[in-house]
């Protein structure tokens, strides 16, 4: 009798995970109990082979499962625009993993990891700070170029020998976004290193199963996902410890009299001083602040820099593309400093770029959204709540769209004349409402770091010979650590 009732239940337990809980949205890989589909999506190479592989089997809607929760992955580009952007309301909030934002944040603030009003808020309040301080202006400008020349005085110092690259760009990145949110640069560059070893952990164990698991099996209580995941304290304690002191050295100095500020923190503590005035204690809370901080840094510096570092290292594996970039830059900037103002008339070095961001597709998951009401995909009706990916990485990699995707070729952004021309669906900042908050920001560095770069050096492959194109396994894509050799291109 007994056997014949836990016979029974098994056997209810596997209709329920193979066939019941999967009724009613659209066809997919079968899901494991409890892990769903995790291992294919964890497991070597990153999952953009795994999405490959089920777009292929199941077409550009289908349905995989993270845990026990069911996600809508959609990957053709088509597809997106009908979704992401012309039913852009539906597809606005995202994925809140509580589990996470208590553990990571002390519960949900900042504006990645957010919705309704607290993400409304803030990222209109970080979008108009940034603009006033220059986003696609000169005043950012400036502050890359000071980066740009700062690499420039350390390559010079270690002319003959080879460098890692992808260091260089760290640090000025890093110094750009704590110059926008704490007006100034590092000191010196162990207190940098030390803050982005956190977050090359943080992004490593973003990307691993056992953290995924820990966030998103439901009946996992908080004290086990803490447990599990040690390493998200150590981040939280050491970058926001740095985080307090800088906002604790802000409230000592600022001049609440001024209405000018001088960075986006200056800027936070006026509006909340308002806002508390007004009797508002919540939506500018020193909580937000600091996750605000840890926003920008987190979106911000590991997007950014690896860009770069994959970019130079698609030169080094396409050295005809190098130097037709440094033609055109020899042809049209000659040695002076390449500024945004002759962004219009670099059209290779523009393609250069688009291709490198193209072939990078940093973020190989993207990040998990979730509807905001009932919508129809596939004649099913998913319901409110449900995690919806947008595949932006299935796009950009789309044989359909990009003919041979796997070749690094910017040509293909160029037309008959040499013009730039736009190609709609290469897509890394995003799509639909919650697009890269610093796409603007992002787009100067990339410009003025590349062109300026490039002009000024030749690069060559370092002794290990040609980089590998290979990414690391993490939440953003990174190249693989090389080392080259870089030549200056005038003589000074
Ligand atoms: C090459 C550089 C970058 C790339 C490829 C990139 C890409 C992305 C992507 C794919 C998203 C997800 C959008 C979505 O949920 O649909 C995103 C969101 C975001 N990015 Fe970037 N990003 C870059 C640089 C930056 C920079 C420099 C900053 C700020 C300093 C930044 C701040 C943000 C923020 C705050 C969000 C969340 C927006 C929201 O949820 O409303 N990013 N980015």
């Amino acid at each position: 009798m007994i056997f014949f009732l836990l016979l029974t239940a098994f056997v209810l337990y596997l209709f329920n995970e193979f066939y019941w809980k999967r009724r009613g949205l659209p066809p997919g890989p079968i899901p494991l109990p409890i892990i769903g589909n995790m291992i294919e999506l964890f497991s070597y190479p990153p999952p953009t082979a795994a999405y490959d592989a089920w777009t292929k089997k199941f077409g550009k809607i289908y349905t995989v499962w993270m845990g026990t929760d069911p996600a809508v992955i959609i990957t053709g580009y088509k597809e997106l625009k009908d979704t992401f952007v012309n039913d852009g309301h539906s597809y606005l909030d995202k994925m809140i993993y509580s589990k996470l934002n208590t553990s990571l944040r002390g519960g949900d603030y900042g504006v990645i990891d957010t919705n309704g009003n607290t993400w409304k808020e803030h990222r209109k309040f970080a979008l108009h700070t940034l603009r006033d301080f220059g986003m696609g202006k000169e005043a950012m400008e400036a502050s890359i170029q000071l980066e740009v020349d700062k690499i420039d005085e350390e390559l010079k110092k270690v002319e003959g020998k080879e460098v890692n690259i992808q260091e260089h760009f760290d640090l000025a990145i890093g110094n750009i976004i704590n110059q926008f949110l704490f007006g100034n640069r590092f000191k010196d560059s162990s207190k940098f290193n030390e803050l982005k070893k956190l977050l090359d952990l943080f992004f490593e164990v973003q990307g691993s199963l056992r953290v995924y698991f820990a966030y998103t099996v439901d009946f996992l209580p908080q004290w086990m996902v803490e447990l599990l995941t040690p390493d998200v304290s150590r981040v939280r304690d050491g970058i926001y410890q740095f985080f307090d002191e800088q906002i604790e050295e802000h409230r000592q100095e600022i001049d609440f009299e001024t209405s000018d500020s001088k960075d986006y923190v200056e800027t936070f503590m006026k509006e909340q001083k308002k806002r508390e005035a007004e009797g508002d204690f919540a939506s500018f809370s020193n909580e937000q602040l600091k996750n605000m901080c840890f926003d920008m840094w987190v979106a911000g510096m590991h997007t950014t820099t690896n860009t770069m570092g994959f970019l130079t290292a698609f030169a080094l594996n396409n050295m005809d593309a190098q130097r037709k970039m440094q033609k055109e830059l020899t042809e049209v900037i000659g040695d002076r400093v390449v500024t945004m103002k002759d962004k219009l008339n670099l059209p290779y070095t523009n393609a250069f770029i688009n291709e490198a961001q193209r072939c990078a597709n940093l973020v190989p998951m993207n990040l998990p959204h979730a509807v905001t009401r009932d919508v129809q995909l596939l004649g099913c009706t998913i319901p409110k709540g449900t995690t919806v990916i947008h595949q932006i990485s299935s796009v950009m990699s789309d044989p359909e769209i990009f003919e041979e995707p796997e070749r690094f070729v910017p040509e293909r952004y160029l037309d008959e004349s040499g013009n730039l021309k736009k190609i709609e669906e290469l897509v890394p900042f995003s799509i639909g409402k919650r697009v890269c908050l610093g796409e603007g920001l992002a787009r100067m560095e990339l410009f003025l770091f590349t062109a300026n770069s490039f002009n000024r050096y030749e690069f060559n492959c370092g002794s290990n010979g040609v980089p590998s194109l290979e990414r690391t396994f993490a939440f953003i894509a990174k190249a693989q650590d090389y080392t080259c050799q870089v030549k200056p291109r005038y003589s000074s």
